[in-house]
């Protein structure tokens, strides 16, 4: 049976609008792909307290989280994630790729530009139709 992981992942928004985005390192699983910061919620853990934790780890700064953005279920050939994407700001600090091989500010609209963990299609998708 596949494993079966539960993801947090950050959706944040400058005063822009625009969205940071990361890229995986060749050196990570799924690397050179696209995502939204974050990872493994650990046992025990709630949602927000782990993507705070997630972000402070790996890129330096501190968020404030507010609505759940999109929670979304898909199966990798290895293993299954459970994909909770959640919409932060940065309130203290400014992001620093520590893991990433780079991070940038992106408008919604050309999200699509680049090429996402398939797993992160769906939530992708649901900010380019935002206004
Ligand atoms: N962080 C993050 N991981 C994602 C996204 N989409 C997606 O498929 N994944 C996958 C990649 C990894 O297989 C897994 C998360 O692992 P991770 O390496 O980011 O998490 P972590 O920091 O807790 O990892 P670890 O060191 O405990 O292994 O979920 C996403 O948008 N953000």
């Amino acid at each position: 049976m596949k494993k079966k992981v539960k993801v947090v992942a950050a959706v944040i928004e400058n005063e822009l609008g625009e969205v940071l985005c990361a890229l995986r390192s060749p050196q990570m699983a799924l690397p050179n792909l696209w995502e939204f910061p974050g990872g493994k919620v650990e046992k025990d853990e709630d949602i927000y307290t782990a993507l705070k934790r997630e972000i402070q780890e790996e890129l330096h700064c501190t968020i404030e989280t507010y609505d759940l953005h999109n929670d979304h279920t898909h199966e990798y050939e290895t293993f299954i994630i459970n994909l909770i994407a959640i919409k932060a700001k940065v309130v203290e600090g400014t992001p620093v790729p520590t893991e990433h091989s780079k991070l940038i500010w992106l408008k919604k609209e050309n999200l699509p530009s680049l090429v996402w963990a398939p797993a992160d299609i769906p939530a992708v998708e649901l900010l380019v139709n935002e206004k």
